[in-house]
């Protein structure tokens, strides 16, 4: 069975931010240049930019898993330097500004592909994973996690909700689907629906077990919690924490 990553006409880059730990996904059609990108961080945006156009990559959609706690998204930065083409995207259910808002069931194209949408609420409300079924993929945001799943104690965080996500919308996958998720804290990359179901230690408990773990995590609050939500809940190029502005300022001077 073809994974992600032989699937024909698809350029797949899996990218890395080391301060928050965030992965940032790229997904292309190579007939027809079509791309997306999902998780961007605001001060990786140009790296993005220029990976995308070395690999000759039209972005049409540049979309978020959740409304971040713990980084700046890029979307709005990406926006603002690649122009008006390229549209955000995030779930209704998030109450975030987007050009292009989401719903469970609705699916989404680049190229030859599709994406279909998935509402996974449990981390926040509006959490969505991105399910890719030509690569046997999935991108699970923060609502699940190789060997974890995202904390339930902020924003909209419900541990009850969390779990009846993964196992309706998610563990229901084919076994041999991949798991991209938005963050890892311990150096893995992706893992798959089977590995998951069989080691992951939370999701392989009760509900009341996995209730308890999750009271009991003890994980300080992201650094960034209170400068991210409300950057992200605007795409990030709106209420930028002062360090941030001086970001965008530079880049729009260079592009003048
Ligand atoms: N130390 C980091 C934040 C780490 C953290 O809280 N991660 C979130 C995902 S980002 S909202 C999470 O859900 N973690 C679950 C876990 O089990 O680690 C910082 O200060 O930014
Ligand atoms: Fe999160």
């Amino acid at each position: 069975m073809a994974s992600g990553l032989s699937t024909r006409g698809l350029i797949f880059r899996q990218l890395f931010d080391r301060e928050s730990c965030t992965y940032s996904y790229i997904l292309g059609d190579a007939n027809t240049k079509e791309a997306i990108l999902i998780d961007p961080v605001f001060g990786l945006a140009q790296r993005d930019r220029t990976l995308v156009e070395e690999l000759g990559l039209n972005l049409r959609y540049v979309m978020n898993t959740h409304v971040h706690a713990d980084h700046v998204t890029g979307t709005g930065l990406l926006k603002e330097t690649l122009g008006t083409s390229v549209k955000s995207v995030i779930s209704s259910a998030s109450g975030a500004d987007a050009n292009v808002k989401l719903n469970h069931g609705d699916n989404l194209s680049f190229g030859n592909f599709t994406l279909e949408v998935r509402g996974t609420p449990g981390h926040t409300n509006g959490c969505v994973c991105y399910v890719f079924h030509e690569g046997r993929m999935v991108f699970t945001g923060d609502t699940l996690l190789i060997r974890g799943c995202g904390r339930t104690d902020f924003q909209e965080g419900s541990a009850e909700t969390l779990y009846n996500s993964v196992k309706t919308q998610i563990f229901e996958l084919p076994e041999d689907y991949l798991v991209y998720p938005a963050h890892d804290y311990k150096g893995m990359t992706c893992s798959s629906v089977g590995e998951e179901k069989k080691f992951n230690p939370r999701l392989t408990k009760d509900i009341d077990t996995f209730k308890a773990i999750m009271d009991n995590l003890g994980l300080p609050y992201p650094k960034m919690l209170d400068k991210a939500v409300p950057a992200n809940k605007v795409c990030g190029l709106y209420n930028l924490p002062p360090e941030m502005e001086e970001v965008l300022k530079s880049t729009n001077k260079n592009n003048n």
